[in-house]
Protein backbone atom coordinates (compact mmCIF):
# COMPACT_ATOMS: atom_id res chain seq x y z
CA UNK A 1 0.00 0.00 0.00
CA UNK A 2 1.47 3.37 -1.32
CA UNK A 3 0.81 6.33 1.38
CA UNK A 4 -0.53 8.95 -0.73
CA UNK A 5 -0.01 12.59 0.15
CA UNK A 6 -2.98 14.94 0.18
CA UNK A 7 -3.11 17.74 -2.95
CA UNK A 8 -2.33 21.40 -2.65
CA UNK A 9 -4.68 23.83 -4.32
CA UNK A 10 -3.83 27.10 -4.63
CA UNK A 11 -6.34 29.84 -5.80
CA UNK A 12 -5.08 32.89 -6.70
CA UNK A 13 -5.98 35.96 -9.19
CA UNK A 14 -6.30 39.80 -9.48
CA UNK A 15 -7.86 42.02 -6.31
CA UNK A 16 -11.06 41.70 -6.59
CA UNK A 17 -11.57 39.07 -9.31
CA UNK A 18 -13.82 37.25 -6.55
CA UNK A 19 -11.28 35.22 -4.99
CA UNK A 20 -12.71 35.47 -1.73
CA UNK A 21 -16.28 34.96 -2.96
CA UNK A 22 -15.95 32.11 -4.84
CA UNK A 23 -12.93 30.55 -2.04
CA UNK A 24 -16.30 30.72 0.61
CA UNK A 25 -18.77 29.36 -2.12
CA UNK A 26 -16.91 26.05 -2.69
CA UNK A 27 -16.56 25.44 1.21
CA UNK A 28 -20.10 25.41 1.72
CA UNK A 29 -19.92 22.18 -0.69
CA UNK A 30 -19.04 18.96 0.38
CA UNK A 31 -15.38 19.06 -0.98
CA UNK A 32 -13.49 17.36 1.57
CA UNK A 33 -10.83 20.10 1.18
CA UNK A 34 -9.00 21.55 4.01
CA UNK A 35 -8.43 25.73 4.19
CA UNK A 36 -5.31 27.22 4.84
CA UNK A 37 -6.51 30.01 7.52
CA UNK A 38 -3.64 32.67 6.99
CA UNK A 39 -1.62 34.72 9.07
CA UNK A 40 -2.51 38.67 8.97
CA UNK A 41 -1.11 41.86 9.96
CA UNK A 42 -4.53 43.98 9.04
CA UNK A 43 -6.95 44.68 11.55
CA UNK A 44 -9.59 42.13 12.07
CA UNK A 45 -13.07 43.39 10.41
CA UNK A 46 -16.37 43.45 11.76
CA UNK A 47 -18.56 40.25 11.38
CA UNK A 48 -14.86 38.72 11.16
CA UNK A 49 -13.51 36.16 14.23
CA UNK A 50 -9.58 35.04 15.28
CA UNK A 51 -8.77 31.21 13.94
CA UNK A 52 -11.78 31.46 11.72
CA UNK A 53 -10.85 34.27 8.85
CA UNK A 54 -7.26 34.78 9.63
CA UNK A 55 -5.13 34.51 12.75
CA UNK A 56 -4.41 38.38 13.61
CA UNK A 57 -0.91 39.34 14.34
CA UNK A 58 1.21 42.65 14.70
CA UNK A 59 3.61 43.93 12.64
CA UNK A 60 6.37 42.53 15.02
CA UNK A 61 4.97 38.56 15.81
CA UNK A 62 4.37 38.40 11.57
CA UNK A 63 8.23 39.46 10.98
CA UNK A 64 9.60 36.94 13.92
CA UNK A 65 7.72 34.11 11.67
CA UNK A 66 9.60 35.15 8.70
CA UNK A 67 12.68 34.77 10.41
CA UNK A 68 11.80 31.77 11.77
CA UNK A 69 10.84 30.41 8.24
CA UNK A 70 7.41 29.73 9.91
CA UNK A 71 5.98 30.57 6.70
CA UNK A 72 5.60 29.10 3.15
CA UNK A 73 4.97 32.13 1.43
CA UNK A 74 4.09 35.77 2.47
CA UNK A 75 3.50 38.97 0.47
CA UNK A 76 2.99 42.27 1.31
CA UNK A 77 -0.23 43.94 0.20
CA UNK A 78 -2.26 47.24 0.46
CA UNK A 79 0.21 48.10 3.78
CA UNK A 80 -0.07 44.85 5.70
CA UNK A 81 1.33 41.51 5.90
CA UNK A 82 -0.10 38.22 4.81
CA UNK A 83 1.19 34.86 4.91
CA UNK A 84 0.40 30.97 5.00
CA UNK A 85 1.60 28.94 7.97
CA UNK A 86 3.96 26.54 7.07
CA UNK A 87 3.32 24.04 9.46
CA UNK A 88 -0.54 23.10 8.81
CA UNK A 89 0.19 22.73 5.09
CA UNK A 90 2.83 20.03 5.65
CA UNK A 91 1.34 18.13 8.45
CA UNK A 92 -2.29 18.22 6.71
CA UNK A 93 -0.67 17.00 3.17
CA UNK A 94 1.44 14.53 5.00
CA UNK A 95 -1.61 12.86 6.22
CA UNK A 96 -3.05 12.59 3.26
CA UNK A 97 -5.89 15.68 3.58
CA UNK A 98 -5.78 18.32 0.09
CA UNK A 99 -5.09 21.57 1.30
CA UNK A 100 -6.37 24.63 -0.14
CA UNK A 101 -4.94 28.18 -0.40
CA UNK A 102 -6.40 31.46 -1.39
CA UNK A 103 -3.57 34.18 -1.65
CA UNK A 104 -2.51 36.66 -4.09
CA UNK A 105 -0.22 36.48 -7.34
CA UNK A 106 3.22 37.26 -5.32
CA UNK A 107 2.15 34.47 -2.78
CA UNK A 108 1.10 31.77 -5.40
CA UNK A 109 4.22 31.87 -7.10
CA UNK A 110 6.72 31.46 -4.62
CA UNK A 111 4.68 28.66 -3.27
CA UNK A 112 4.60 27.57 -7.22
CA UNK A 113 8.82 27.54 -6.56
CA UNK A 114 8.85 25.39 -3.49
CA UNK A 115 5.52 22.93 -4.21
CA UNK A 116 5.48 22.56 -7.96
CA UNK A 117 3.50 19.87 -7.52
CA UNK A 118 0.67 21.74 -6.19
CA UNK A 119 -2.61 22.94 -8.80
CA UNK A 120 -2.24 26.57 -9.18
CA UNK A 121 -5.61 28.03 -10.67
CA UNK A 122 -6.04 31.67 -12.22
CA UNK A 123 -9.24 32.93 -11.39
CA UNK A 124 -10.04 35.73 -14.49
CA UNK A 125 -12.00 38.21 -14.63
CA UNK A 126 -14.89 38.55 -17.60
CA UNK A 127 -13.13 41.25 -18.07
CA UNK A 128 -11.53 44.64 -16.56
CA UNK A 129 -14.04 46.82 -17.18
CA UNK A 130 -15.75 44.48 -15.07
CA UNK A 131 -12.99 43.95 -12.40
CA UNK A 132 -12.95 47.46 -12.19
CA UNK A 133 -16.93 47.18 -11.04
CA UNK A 134 -16.15 44.72 -8.62
CA UNK A 135 -13.56 46.76 -6.66
CA UNK A 136 -15.40 49.91 -7.13
CA UNK A 137 -18.80 48.39 -5.92
CA UNK A 138 -17.08 46.80 -2.98
CA UNK A 139 -16.32 49.95 -1.90
CA UNK A 140 -13.10 49.36 0.56
CA UNK A 141 -10.97 51.64 -1.99
CA UNK A 142 -10.67 55.41 -2.94
CA UNK A 143 -10.12 56.47 -6.65
CA UNK A 144 -6.18 56.24 -6.51
CA UNK A 145 -6.26 52.64 -5.02
CA UNK A 146 -8.68 51.30 -7.56
CA UNK A 147 -6.64 52.90 -10.07
CA UNK A 148 -3.44 51.10 -8.55
CA UNK A 149 -5.20 47.81 -8.18
CA UNK A 150 -5.98 47.89 -11.64
CA UNK A 151 -2.20 48.80 -12.81
CA UNK A 152 -1.53 45.59 -10.57
CA UNK A 153 -4.01 43.41 -11.85
CA UNK A 154 -2.78 43.67 -15.43
CA UNK A 155 0.89 43.07 -14.25
CA UNK A 156 -0.91 40.06 -12.29
CA UNK A 157 -2.29 38.62 -15.34
CA UNK A 158 0.58 38.28 -17.26
CA UNK A 159 1.74 36.07 -14.58
CA UNK A 160 -0.69 33.89 -15.52
CA UNK A 161 1.61 31.59 -17.86
CA UNK A 162 2.97 30.43 -14.68
CA UNK A 163 -0.94 28.52 -13.82
CA UNK A 164 -2.13 25.08 -14.35
CA UNK A 165 -5.69 26.47 -15.00
CA UNK A 166 -7.43 29.23 -15.82
CA UNK A 167 -11.58 30.19 -14.74
CA UNK A 168 -13.16 32.64 -15.76
CA UNK A 169 -15.10 34.00 -12.57
CA UNK A 170 -18.61 35.14 -14.78
CA UNK A 171 -21.05 33.40 -12.63
CA UNK A 172 -20.11 32.58 -9.28
CA UNK A 173 -21.72 29.06 -9.60
CA UNK A 174 -20.22 28.51 -12.85
CA UNK A 175 -17.25 29.61 -11.03
CA UNK A 176 -17.33 27.40 -8.55
CA UNK A 177 -18.37 24.36 -10.63
CA UNK A 178 -15.08 24.39 -12.76
CA UNK A 179 -13.13 24.73 -9.26
CA UNK A 180 -14.65 21.63 -8.09
CA UNK A 181 -13.95 19.91 -11.35
CA UNK A 182 -10.53 20.56 -11.41
CA UNK A 183 -10.25 18.62 -7.82
CA UNK A 184 -11.97 15.68 -8.83
CA UNK A 185 -10.02 15.46 -12.10
CA UNK A 186 -6.65 15.60 -10.35
CA UNK A 187 -7.60 13.17 -7.73
CA UNK A 188 -8.29 10.95 -10.55
CA UNK A 189 -4.73 12.14 -11.98
CA UNK A 190 -3.92 10.72 -8.67
CA UNK A 191 -5.30 7.42 -8.66
CA UNK A 192 -4.05 6.30 -12.50
CA UNK A 193 -0.94 6.94 -11.07
CA UNK A 194 -1.79 4.77 -7.78
CA UNK A 195 -3.35 2.21 -10.04
CA UNK A 196 -0.31 2.26 -12.83
CA UNK A 197 2.13 1.80 -9.96
CA UNK A 198 0.34 -1.11 -7.71
CA UNK A 199 -0.07 -2.87 -11.06
CA UNK A 200 3.88 -2.56 -11.76
CA UNK A 201 4.07 -4.21 -8.54
CA UNK A 202 1.55 -7.07 -9.04
CA UNK A 203 3.64 -7.80 -12.21
CA UNK A 204 6.91 -8.18 -10.28
CA UNK A 205 5.43 -10.51 -8.21
CA UNK A 206 3.66 -12.71 -10.83
N1 LIG B 1 0.25 35.91 -0.26
C1 LIG B 1 -0.83 35.77 0.49
N2 LIG B 1 -1.96 36.42 0.20
C2 LIG B 1 -3.04 36.22 1.00
C3 LIG B 1 -3.00 35.34 2.10
N3 LIG B 1 -4.23 35.35 2.68
C4 LIG B 1 -4.99 36.18 1.97
N4 LIG B 1 -4.29 36.71 0.95
C5 LIG B 1 -4.73 37.64 -0.08
O1 LIG B 1 -4.65 38.95 0.43
C6 LIG B 1 -5.56 39.80 -0.26
C7 LIG B 1 -6.28 40.72 0.71
O2 LIG B 1 -7.12 39.97 1.52
P1 LIG B 1 -8.16 40.68 2.53
O3 LIG B 1 -7.45 41.69 3.37
O4 LIG B 1 -8.88 39.60 3.25
O5 LIG B 1 -9.09 41.53 1.60
P2 LIG B 1 -10.09 41.18 0.41
O6 LIG B 1 -9.99 39.71 0.10
O7 LIG B 1 -9.54 42.02 -0.69
O8 LIG B 1 -11.41 41.57 0.97
C8 LIG B 1 -6.48 38.85 -1.04
O9 LIG B 1 -6.06 38.89 -2.40
C9 LIG B 1 -6.20 37.49 -0.46
O10 LIG B 1 -6.37 36.47 -1.41
C10 LIG B 1 -1.78 34.66 2.37
O11 LIG B 1 -1.64 33.87 3.30
N5 LIG B 1 -0.74 34.91 1.55
N1 LIG C 1 -18.98 36.17 -10.17
C1 LIG C 1 -19.22 37.38 -9.63
N2 LIG C 1 -20.16 38.18 -10.19
C2 LIG C 1 -20.40 39.41 -9.65
N3 LIG C 1 -19.76 39.93 -8.58
C3 LIG C 1 -18.82 39.17 -7.99
C4 LIG C 1 -18.49 37.86 -8.49
N4 LIG C 1 -17.52 37.34 -7.71
C5 LIG C 1 -17.24 38.29 -6.77
N5 LIG C 1 -18.02 39.37 -6.94
C6 LIG C 1 -18.01 40.64 -6.14
O1 LIG C 1 -16.78 41.31 -6.45
C7 LIG C 1 -16.23 41.94 -5.29
C8 LIG C 1 -14.81 41.41 -5.06
O2 LIG C 1 -14.87 40.04 -4.65
P1 LIG C 1 -13.83 39.43 -3.60
O3 LIG C 1 -14.23 38.00 -3.37
O4 LIG C 1 -13.69 40.32 -2.40
O5 LIG C 1 -12.45 39.49 -4.45
P2 LIG C 1 -10.95 39.14 -4.09
O6 LIG C 1 -10.98 38.21 -2.89
O7 LIG C 1 -10.40 38.48 -5.32
O8 LIG C 1 -10.27 40.45 -3.82
C9 LIG C 1 -17.19 41.64 -4.15
O9 LIG C 1 -18.05 42.76 -3.98
C10 LIG C 1 -17.97 40.41 -4.62
O10 LIG C 1 -19.26 40.35 -4.08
Amino acid sequence: MIEEKGILFVLSGPSGVGKGTVRKALFEKDTGLKYSISMTTRPIRTGEREGTDYFYRSKEEFEKMILNNNLLEYAEYVGNYYGTPRDYVEETLEAGKDVFLEIEVQGALQVKKNFPEGVFIFLFPPSLEELKNRIVSRGTETEDLVRNRLMAAREEIEMMDAYDYVVVNDKIETAVQKVQSIVRSEHCKRERVAVQYKKILEDDLA
